[in-house]
C-alpha cells in the first residue's frame, strides 16, 4: 500500500516535466539497523540524486553526530535549527526529515488501512449483530485544555484531546458497564432480547458521552434527554445511528489517507483584514506577486505555488466559481498573466479562488516553494472580517491545511473573529505559526510583545509554549522584493528614522527579523509538517481505535454471556422436545384407542339392546286393553304403534348410553388436554343434550305395516294343537267343540272328546255335518276369543321382519356410534393440534435459539478478534512517534 503513496500520489505528477525525484519511490523506510540500508525516496519536488547520495554517504560516515547546527538550540529544546543553514547541512536534513516523514506516513496510512478494515467489518457485524452500545461509568478524567465554550467549528475526533495531552496515549479510563445486562448473568443480544421483556436498557448513560470520542451517539430530540431517548430507542434505531458513526468515521479515516499520503503542504496564510498577509506572503517570495494595498483588496484566495508544477510557466490559473481545478482540464479556469493577478484579486465576482504559479530563483535552502523537500502552496486567504462569506470560507479550508499561518496586525493585536478562527484551528492543528505584523509601526515594542504573547496563551496554550519558535514579530514591507509590482523593502515609514546610517542598520534588523521568521517558518512547515499533517491522523486513530475496543470489550461480553443463556436454553429445550413429541404420538394413539373402545362399546350396546327390544317386542305388555272383535283393527294399530313407540325408546337409552360414553370420553381427552397443552383445555365445554336431536317418530313414518285378517289368527299354535289330537277324527273333534262353553272346557279339543264320549261312535256318524259346523264355529270362537294373545308375535314378527329389511338395527347402531365419533373427534383434534403445536412451538424455539447461537458464537469470536486486533492497531499507532526526532538528528 505505501508504494501508491509515495510513488504516484501527491503532486510531483502534475508536472509535466521529468523529475529525478519521480525515480526514487521505491522505499521510503529508514531501516531499524542504521542508515546504510537507506535506498532512494521521493522527496517533494525538489531533492535530487545527488543530494540522497549525499545524505547517504553522509550518514554512513558521521550517523551520530548528526548536522552540524542540527544540535538544539539550547533555548529552544526540541527545535531544530539545522534546517535552513546552507552551512548546516540543510538539505541533507531535509532529506532526512522527509525520510522519516514518509516513515511515518506510511506507518500512519497501514494503521489507517487496517481501521479501515476494522470499521467496514464492525459496520457489516453490526448489520447481522446489532452491537450493543455500553453505558460506562468512569473515573473523571479532566477534559483536554480546550475552553469548555468554545465557539466556532468542532470535530468530533479531537474530544479526546490531542496527541501532546495524555488524551489518547495515556491508558483509557476503566469502563464499567453500569447499565447493561452484562452484570446479569442474562446478558443477552439484541435478537434474544426480543424475546425478553423487559429489554435491557442497550445504553447508556451520559457518561459514555464522554467516553466514546468519535462512535458517541448524539441524541438530542427535544426536550428528551439523552437517556430518556435511549431507553425509548428500539434498539435497531442504535444500530442504525452507530452505522451512520461508523460510515462517517470510515470516511473521515479515508480523506485523512489522502490528506496524509499527499506529499504536498498547503499553508494557509491568513489573518484579519489589512493586516498585511499579502505583503507577508510577498516577502516570502521576495518578490511583489500579490497585490497589497492599505484598503482591503484580497477577495479570492490565492494559492501560489512552484511554477515547476506548471510546466515551469508563470501564469495565473482562475478557477471557475462551481469548477473542480484540474490544470490538466482548462476549461475549470481562466488563464492571466502574473501582471493581471490584481484585477482578478479585487473587487471580483468571477472567481472564488486562483492558482498563481511563480518561479523562485532562490537556492533550495532559501526558498521555501522549491525547498527541496516537500511541494508547498502558499495560500493567501481574503481578511476574516471582510464579508461572512468569505470568513466562513476560510474557516472551513482549514480542515484540508497543513500549517496555519495567522498574520495579525501588531497595532490592532487579535479581534473577535481572529480569537474564534484559531480556537477552531486548534481544535485539530496542535500549533499555529502566528506572524505579528507592522511591528515597525510599534512604538513601545516590548509592551506589544507582551499583550500579544498573554492573548496567544489565552488562545493556544500550545502555541504560547513554543512561542520563541512559532510567534513572529515582524515588518513584512521591509523586506526587499522584486518581481510584477516593483520591489519593496524600503522601510521608509519607519518612525525611527532619522538619519541613513541608523535607517540602514534598523532596516537590517528588520530583515533579520523577517529571516529568522521566515527560518521558523520552514522548520514549521518541513521539520514540524509530522505534527502539523500527521498529528491529526493519529489522534483521529487512536481515538478510534479506543471507541472500537471498547465496543469490542463490551460486546464480546454480550455476546459470550448470550451464549451462555442460549446453551442454557437449549439443554433445557432439548428434552423438551423430545418429550413432547413422544407425548404427541402417545397421546395421539391413547385418544384415537379411546375413541374406538368407546365407540364399539357403544355400537355394540345399541345392537344388542335394539335386537333384543325388536326381538322381544311381541312379548311386552303394553297396557292396550283389547275391544274386542270389532275393535280388533284398532287394537291391532294401536299395537304396532305401541312396539314402534317401545322399539323408538330402546333407541332412545341406546342414544342416552352414547351420550354418557361421550360425556366420559370427553373428559379423558380433556384431562390429558390439560396435562399435556395446558390450562386452554380446562375451558373446555362439551354439551351432551345436543347430541341426537332428530325426531324420535322417525320410525313410525318408515314402518309401514298393513293388518292382515291373517294376522289375528295364530295358526301356529292352531296347528300344533290340531296334530296332537288328530286320530280321534274330525267328528270329535267338531263335537268336541260344540259345547265349549257350556262345560267350562279349556280346549276345543278336549271339549270334542267329551262329546265323542257322550254321544258314541255310530252316531257320530250322523254328527259329522253339523259337527263340522259346530267345529268350524268353535275354530271361530276360539281364534276370536285368543286374538289378544296371538296378534302381538304376530304383529312383532311382522315389524321385525320389516325392520331387519330396512337394516334398521345396523344402521341405527352405526348413527350412534358415528355421533359418539364425531363428538369425540372434536377434542381430541383439539388436542393433537394442540399436542402439534406445542412441539412445533418448541422446535421453532429450538432452532431460533440454535440461531441465536451461531450468531452468538460468531459475535462473540467476531468481537474477541475485534478486541484484540483494535489492541494491537492502537498500540502501533501509539509507537508512531510524531515528536521524536528522525535518526542521525539529536536534541
Ligand atoms: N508599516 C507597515 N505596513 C505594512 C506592513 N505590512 C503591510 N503593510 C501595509 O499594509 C497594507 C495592507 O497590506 P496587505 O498586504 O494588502 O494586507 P492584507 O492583509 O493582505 O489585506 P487584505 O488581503 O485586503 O485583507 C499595505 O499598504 C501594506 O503596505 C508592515 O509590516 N509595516
Amino acid at each position: 500500500m505505501s508504494e501508491d503513496y509515495f510513488s504516484g500520489k501527491g503532486k510531483a505528477p502534475m508536472s509535466s516535466e521529468p523529475r529525478e525525484s519521480d525515480d526514487k519511490s521505491d522505499s521510503n523506510n529508514l531501516p531499524a539497523d542504521g542508515p546504510s540500508n537507506i535506498k532512494s525516496m521521493t522527496v517533494g519536488n525538489g531533492l535530487t540524486s545527488r543530494h540522497i547520495a549525499h545524505v547517504q554517504n553522509m550518514l554512513n560516515n558521521e550517523y551520530d553526530s548528526g548536522y552540524g547546527g542540527s544540535i538544539a538550540d539550547a533555548d529552544h529544546p526540541g527545535m531544530s535549527s539545522a534546517v535552513g543553514s546552507p552551512q548546516h547541512g540543510q538539505p541533507q536534513s531535509g532529506a532526512i526529515h522527509q525520510m522519516w516523514y514518509n516513515q511515518q506516513m506510511a506507518s500512519l496510512s497501514r494503521s489507517i488501512g487496517k481501521a479501515l478494515e476494522l470499521l467496514k467489518g464492525l459496520r457489516e457485524m453490526n448489520e447481522s449483530w446489532p452491537a450493543h452500545y455500553p453505558s460506562v461509568q468512569r473515573a473523571d478524567v479532566s477534559s483536554p485544555e480546550r475552553p469548555q465554550s468554545r465557539p466556532g467549528l468542532g470535530h468530533a475526533y479531537s474530544t479526546m484531546g490531542d496527541v501532546d495531552n495524555n488524551g489518547p496515549e495515556a491508558p483509557p479510563p476503566q469502563l464499567r458497564r453500569a447499565m447493561t445486562s452484562l452484570e446479569a448473568n442474562d446478558a443477552e443480544s439484541s435478537r434474544a432480547a426480543e424475546n425478553r421483556v423487559p429489554e435491557p436498557p442497550r445504553l447508556v448513560t451520559p457518561q459514555i458521552a464522554q467516553e466514546f470520542s468519535i462512535l458517541k451517539l448524539d441524541l438530542k430530540l427535544g426536550a428528551l434527554s439523552q437517556v430518556e431517548l435511549v431507553h425509548s430507542l428500539e434498539k435497531n434505531s442504535i444500530a442504525s445511528l452507530l452505522d451512520g458513526k461508523i460510515s462517517t468515521s470510515i470516511k473521515h479515516l479515508i480523506s485523512l489517507r489522502d490528506r496524509i499520503s499527499d506529499t504536498a503542504s498547503k499553508v494557509l496564510i491568513t489573518g484579519d483584514l489589512n493586516a498585511g498577509k499579502s505583503t507577508f506572503c510577498n516577502a516570502l517570495l521576495r518578490r511583489k506577486v500579490l497585490p497589497e494595498d492599505q484598503q482591503p483588496c484580497t477577495s479570492i484566495f490565492c494559492e501560489v505555488l512552484d511554477a515547476r508544477e506548471n510546466s515551469n510557466v508563470e501564469e495565473v490559473h482562475a478557477v471557475h466559481n462551481g469548477s473542480v481545478y484540474d490544470r490538466i482540464d482548462e476549461s475549470t479556469y481562466d488563464v492571466y498573466s502574473l501582471q493581471e493577478l490584481e484585477k482578478i484579486v479585487v473587487d471580483n465576482d468571477k472567481y472564488t479562488q486562483c492558482k498563481v504559479y511563480v518561479k523562485d530563483s532562490r537556492t533550495i535552502d532559501e526558498s521555501l516553494l522549491n525547498n527541496g523537500v516537500v511541494d508547498i502552496a502558499l495560500i493567501d486567504a481574503p481578511g476574516l472580517n471582510s464579508d461572512t462569506t468569505k470568513t466562513t470560507a476560510i474557516f472551513a479550508r482549514q480542515e484540508e491545511i497543513d500549517v496555519v499561518v495567522f498574520v495579525v496586525s501588531a497595532a490592532n493585536h487579535f479581534t473577535q473573529s481572529a480569537k474564534e478562527f484559531i480556537w477552531a484551528a486548534a481544535a485539530e492543528k496542535a500549533y499555529i505559526f502566528i506572524v505579528v505584523n507592522g511591528y515597525d509601526t510599534i512604538r513601545d515594542k516590548e509592551r506589544c510583545k507582551k499583550l500579544v504573547l498573554d492573548q496567544v496563551s489565552g488562545l493556544s496554550p500550545r502555541t504560547h509554549k513554543e512561542s520563541d519558535e512559532l510567534v513572529h514579530f515582524v515588518s513584512s514591507n521591509a523586506v526587499p522584493v522584486g518581481g510584477p509590482g516593483g520591489s519593496g523593502g524600503d522601510g521608509d515609514d519607519d518612525p525611527d528614522d532619522g538619519d541613513k546610517g541608523k535607517g540602514k542598520a534598523d532596516a537590517a534588523d528588520k530583515v533579520r527579523d523577517f529571516e529568522a521568521a521566515e527560518q521558523s517558518l520552514r522548520r514549521f512547515v518541513l521539520e514540524k509538517r509530522a505534527r502539523s499533517k500527521l498529528a491529526p491522523a493519529r489522534t483521529y486513530l487512536l481515538n478510534i481505535l479506543n471507541d472500537v475496543h471498547t465496543l469490542a470489550s463490551v460486546n464480546y461480553g454480550v455476546a459470550q454471556s448470550e451464549l451462555d443463556r442460549v446453551r442454557r436454553e437449549l439443554k433445557e429445550i432439548e428434552p423438551q422436545l423430545d418429550s413432547s413429541r413422544k407425548a404427541r404420538n402417545e397421546v395421539s394413539d391413547q385418544i384415537d384407542h379411546n375413541i374406538e373402545e368407546t365407540c364399539k362399546e357403544v355400537y355394540d350396546n345399541t345392537r344388542s339392546e335394539l335386537t333384543s327390544s325388536i326381538e322381544y317386542a311381541g312379548n311386552y305388555s303394553y297396557d292396550l286393553p283389547y275391544p274386542g272383535l270389532f275393535g280388533a283393527f284398532q287394537y291391532a294399530e294401536d299395537l304396532k304403534a305401541a312396539m314402534l313407540s317401545h322399539i323408538t325408546q330402546t333407541v332412545a337409552k341406546c342414544e342416552d348410553f352414547a351420550r354418557a360414553k361421550s360425556v366420559q370420553g370427553v373428559n379423558a381427552t380433556k384431562q390429558l388436554g390439560i396435562l399435556h397443552v395446558g390450562d386452554e383445555f380446562k375451558n373446555l365445554k362439551f354439551l351432551p343434550d345436543v347430541m341426537f336431536q332428530r325426531k324420535k317418530d322417525a320410525l313410525a313414518r318408515q314402518v309401514d305395516i298393513p293388518t292382515e285378517l291373517w294376522d289375528f289368527v295364530d295358526w301356529t299354535t292352531l296347528l300344533q294343537r290340531q296334530e296332537k289330537f288328530a286320530g280321534t277324527g274330525m267328528a270329535l273333534t267338531v263335537a268336541g267343540a260344540v259345547v265349549p262353553r257350556m262345560i267350562g272346557m279349556s280346549s276345543w279339543v278336549d271339549q270334542a272328546l267329551m262329546a265323542t264320549r257322550l254321544v258314541g261312535s255310530g252316531n257320530l256318524r250322523t254328527l259329522v255335518i253339523p259337527g263340522l259346523l259346530v267345529a268350524v264355529f268353535a275354530a271361530s270362537a276360539y281364534v276370536v276369543q285368543q286374538i289378544p294373545n296371538s296378534l302381538p308375535p304376530r304383529l312383532a314378527n311382522k315389524i321385525s321382519a320389516q325392520l331387519a329389511e330396512l337394516d334398521y338395527v345396523h344402521s341405527n347402531s352405526t348413527r350412534i356410534a358415528t355421533a359418539v365419533r364425531r363428538v369425540l373427534r372434536v377434542p381430541a383434534d383439539n388436542l393433537r393440534v394442540g399436542l402439534e403445536q406445542s412441539v412445533k412451538e418448541l422446535g421453532d424455539r429450538r432452532e431460533e435459539t440454535i440461531k441465536v447461537k451461531g450468531e452468538s458464537e460468531r459475535a462473540s469470536k467476531y468481537f474477541s478478534n475485534l478486541v484484540r486486533s483494535s489492541e494491537s492497531q492502537r498500540n502501533d499507532v501509539l509507537a508512531i512517534d510524531l515528536d521524536a526526532l528522525p535518526h542521525g538528528q539529536v536534541q
